[in-house]
């Protein structure tokens, strides 16, 4: 869609309202052209002493005339900025929702700077022009025009003078606010830009502090911040000698009218009263001119803002709306053939595989990392689509099926866990918001993590901190345990579940998981294999392709991929006491 077209649908629901609008601003326009002739009027009959009785009617009129656009002014603006307020939240809704629903390869290309800076900045910038500019605009359009019309009908030379005046200074103008908004553009693009390093920075402060590259991470900053700031003063200086320049036609024009009006004057073709009234619409037909210019900055920022904003309107959805859900899930998975490429690259990670796996059984994948493991799973779950091949679940076809519905089914514990700066219980309830205590205690149980849970102070209420930075890894990483075990869910997933734990914790982290596995259809990712030594199936996958497929002890006999795996971690695991 254009962009003026995604304007108007966004104008759509609010059309009886901006209809309001628009007739209290034609009142105010009106009742603003009074005062100019009631004042032409004054310096004609009364002012020569013709008719002075008239004077107290007629300041009593410009008190009236001021009063009502007064009021119909200000009823005007306060519906349009209520109008504006409800378009900026419903645009930034709209863009918040379609980023919900955008498929992943977006997230892995967009750095998460770029993103909130759209929904937050390029929002305020749009919700600056709308809350001040536009609705003063509008009365001041208004008021131009009335001012116009009636200086036709006084005296048109006037009216002529003021139109070429307009002409000569429209050429220069919109030259310059062209070149404001391409600056404006550059410049927001800058500003995104610094706003995701600066995000970036703040989010890896472990990083940053053990590499002690915090000098680094200012110079960069410093860098991207003068380059902004080069542009900024560039944008802001042309906007300046475009505002003079309004200023400068708006001296020039009354002088130009009094000449012609005077000579029109002294040859009798006016009144005195009738150019004082053509003088007195003046700064009202300069009105929008002046606004323009003096808004010239907040307006070209705000365009480049709102397209910004519309690029993310536009974004593809994940999948297509009011597809069938998949019902309850019993657990038979089937990935038929996958090849699958990431986005933006060349070489598949995926390349024919196929997997079975039927309701309650477990699978077991290994092999050598980046061999395509966690990647099998995101197409599983549906968060890449695969270039060839299916993937079905029950039998239905996950490609014409509502994913979400599949995802609510699914318990999923991965290398990385992602909490929320809040309390450990709303943390835990995050996937399942009904839980009772008790069976959020059970949870906490078989995660192993009631003995952490009883050393806190506040238990439950404890605030875990920014994506659960108070929190060990291991302890992280067993919240996110029990959240899935929280859900009972069909299907469980554990990718390197138990990666960050320590040996002990592991073995009971691990026991839990055995006890919740029965009854659920269970897929383990891992690297040290006595994690899926009793799997019903063991995939090991190599450089995207299922190099070997079988049971433990059958891809032991095989003496294969598996064998030497598992010979290089038996040592090891011989030292732990686990074979
Ligand atoms: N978002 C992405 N964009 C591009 N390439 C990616 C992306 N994510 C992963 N890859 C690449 O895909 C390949 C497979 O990655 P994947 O994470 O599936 O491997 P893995 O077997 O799970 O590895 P590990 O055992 O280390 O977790 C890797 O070469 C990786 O670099």
């Amino acid at each position: 869609m254009t962009m003026f077209k995604q304007t108007i649908a966004l104008f759509q629901p609010y059309k009886w309202r901006l209809l309001l609008v628009l007739l209290y601003a034609i009142l105010g326009g009106a009742f603003a052209t009074l005062p100019p002739i009631l004042l032409g009027k004054l310096v004609d009959v009364v002012l020569p002493g013709v008719l002075t009785h008239v004077i107290g009617w007629l300041v009593a009129s410009v008190f009236f005339a001021f009063l009502g656009k007064v009021i119909f002014e200000s009823l005007q603006e306060f519906v349009q900025v209520k109008i504006g307020l409800d378009i900026i939240t419903d645009l930034q809704l709209h863009a918040f929702r379609k980023l919900h629903r955008a498929p992943m390869s977006m997230f892995a290309t967009t750095p998460r700077g770029d993103i909130l800076f759209r929904l937050t900045h390029d929002v305020e910038a749009i919700q600056n022009l709308n809350s001040t500019v536009i609705p003063r605009f509008l009365q001041q359009m208004l008021g131009a025009i009335a001012a116009f019309v009636a200086v036709i009908a006084i005296y048109w030379p006037a009216a002529l003078i003021m139109l070429c005046v307009f002409v000569i200074y429209l050429g220069p103008s919109y030259l310059l606010g062209r070149k404001v908004r391409k600056l404006s553009e550059v410049q927001r693009d800058m500003l995104a830009d610094l706003y995701a390093h600066m995000q970036e920075s703040i989010e890896s402060i472990r990083l940053v502090r053990s590499f002690v590259t915090e000098e680094e991470e200012t110079n960069t900053q410093t860098v991207k911040l003068n380059a902004w700031k080069k542009f900024a003063i560039y944008a802001a200086l042309i906007s300046k000698v475009n505002w003079r320049l309004g200023q400068m036609m708006q001296i020039a024009s009354p002088g130009i009218v009094m000449l012609v009006g005077g000579f029109a004057v002294w040859q009798e073709d006016i009144t005195v009263g009738t150019l004082v009234a053509c003088i007195g619409f003046i700064p009202a037909m300069f009105n929008p001119i002046r606004a323009l210019a003096e808004n010239a900055l907040l307006i070209q920022q705000a365009i480049p803002a709102l397209h910004r904003i519309y690029e993310y309107l536009d974004l593809p959805e994940e999948q297509a709306a009011g597809l069938p859900v998949v019902g309850t899930v019993r657990g038979d998975l089937e990935m038929e053939n996958i090849w699958f490429t990431y986005p933006g690259t060349e070489e598949p990670v995926l390349r024919g595989v196929t997997l079975e796996v039927q309701a309650g059984q477990h699978i077991g994948i290994v092999g050598a990392s980046g061999g395509g493991k966690s990647t099998l799973i995101q197409l599983l779950l549906g968060l890449y689509s695969p270039e060839q091949g299916t993937v079905r679940v029950d039998g239905k076809d996950m490609m014409t099926h509502d994913r979400n519905s599949f995802r609510q089914q699914v318990g999923v514990v991965s290398q990385e866990t992602f909490l929320l700066n809040s309390t450990l219980r709303q943390n835990l309830l995050y996937a399942c918001p009904d839980a009772s205590q008790a069976e959020l205690d059970a949870a906490v149980q078989a995660s192993g993590l009631s003995e952490f849970l009883e050393g806190l102070e506040a238990g439950y209420e404890t605030v875990v901190g920014e994506r659960g930075l108070k929190l060990s890894g291991g302890q992280r990483q067993r919240v996110a345990l029990a959240r899935a075990i929280l859900r009972h869910p069909p299907v469980l997933i554990f990718d390197e579940a138990t990666s960050s734990l320590d040996g002990a914790t592991e073995e009971r982290v691990q026991e839990s998981l055995e006890q919740l596995m029965p009854g659920r259809t269970t897929i383990t990712i891992a690297h040290r294999l006595v994690t899926v030594r009793e799997a019903d199936q063991i995939l090991v996958l190599d450089r995207g392709v299922v190099a070997e497929r079988g049971t433990h002890e059958e891809l032991l006999k095989l003496q294969g991929q598996y064998y030497r795996l598992y010979m290089a971690q038996y040592s090891e695991l011989e030292k732990e006491g686990a074979v």
